[in-house]
């Protein structure tokens, strides 16, 4: 037990939560201090890869439990092979009070860690990489929480929408639709979408559009992840930033055309491998409202639907050459 340093240690309503220095004479610790929450009676999580490399080791688990004693609390401890974005925050927000900020922050460094996950995970099934799609209606954070997942995975990004711009010269798509009309828009999404089919290794924010198309479905040659938002607050975005951009709210009254869109439009939707539900989620971190989830949090929830739609193989990646 000489051998364990206590840091910090934090008993909140039932809750313990201490820092565990690295201790000498352990060789098979690296020298990262680890965090040990108790999160139910039983179990001691140990978020981190570092974590789960100390309790993967006999060494490690005897000395954590020789630990988690001194803090007079009577635990077994195991490996917990992955944490969730909920998991940590529940821990963060112990630590923090009801700090919004602490707990958005904290997203920041799970993204790095969820998209090592995701990659492992990946690597275990495809030597090719996987394409992520994401699919949901206008102002559902498709582009915005797009980026953020492509850089977390170092993976290309591609915006449908600038595709077809591309099509036609870099006209916006909104003339492009005003001028062509629906249909040839329709079409060279189809176009678009055909295209980059053939590549892995890249997050596609699919036009909110594009999944009701039957056919546009064999071109989704990847995870597709549904951004489910309720209609509410795509409104408020679209206020936020005006709707001229948008030709299928052009004269309409947003809030009644959105609905009416997602009426039509949800069992398209339906069809993903994965459905975030920003409401759900928001509700499961405590926050205020969806409006409070950063970019950063809602693409750690990405990243962690992918990796469980992989390894419930929901999704199986193509054999290597395909
Ligand atoms: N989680 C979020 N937090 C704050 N603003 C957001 C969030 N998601 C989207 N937005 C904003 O809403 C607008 C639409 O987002 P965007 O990513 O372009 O949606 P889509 O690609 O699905 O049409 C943008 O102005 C974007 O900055
Ligand atoms: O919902 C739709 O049918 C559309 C959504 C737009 O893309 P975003 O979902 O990226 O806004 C764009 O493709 C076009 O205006 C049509």
């Amino acid at each position: 037990m000489a051998a364990v340093m206590l840091g910090r240690n934090v008993v909140l309503s039932g809750v313990s939560c201490g820092v565990i220095s690295s201790p000498r004479g352990c060789p098979d610790w690296e020298s990262s201090s680890v965090r040990v929450s108790l999160e139910r009676p039983g179990v001691a999580a140990l978020p981190g890869s570092s974590g789960r490399r100390i309790a993967a080791q006999p060494s490690g688990r005897w000395a954590l439990r020789a630990a988690l004693k001194e803090l007079s609390v009577d635990n077994d401890v195991v490996a917990l092979p992955t944490r969730n974005a909920l998991q940590v925050h529940k821990v963060e927000k112990r630590k923090s009070g009801d700090d919004q900020t602490g707990k958005l922050s904290e997203f920041e460094s799970l993204l790095e860690e969820k998209s090592e996950e995701l990659s492992q995970e990946v690597a275990l099934r495809s030597q090719n990489g996987i394409a992520i799609y994401l699919i949901g209606m206008m102002a559902s954070g498709k582009s915005i929480v797009g980026r953020e997942v492509a850089k977390a995975l170092n993976y290309k990004f591609f915006d449908s929408d600038n595709v077809i711009e591309s099509y036609e010269g870099g006209k916006p798509c909104r003339e492009i639709f005003v001028l062509l009309g629906e249909t040839k828009f329709r079409n060279l999404e189809t176009k678009a979408l055909q295209m980059l089919s053939e590549e892995k290794c890249l997050v596609v924010a699919t036009g909110g559009g594009a999944v009701c198309k039957v056919d546009n479905w064999k071109y989704l040659n990847g995870v597709t992840v549904w951004l489910d938002v309720p209609v509410e607050d795509l409104v408020r975005r679209l206020n936020k930033t005006g709707t001229e951009t948008r030709p299928l709210l052009s004269g309409k009254c947003a809030k009644s055309e959105l609905s009416r869109l997602m009426r039509e439009r949800r069992p398209h939707y339906a069809k993903a491998h994965c459905r975030l539900s920003l409401k759900a989620l928001a509700e499961n971190l405590e926050l205020t409202d969806v409006g409070a989830l950063t970019p950063t949090a809602i693409a750690v929830q990405v990243l962690e639907e992918v990796k469980q739609a992989l390894q419930q193989e929901k999704y199986i990646p193509p054999p290597s050459g395909h």
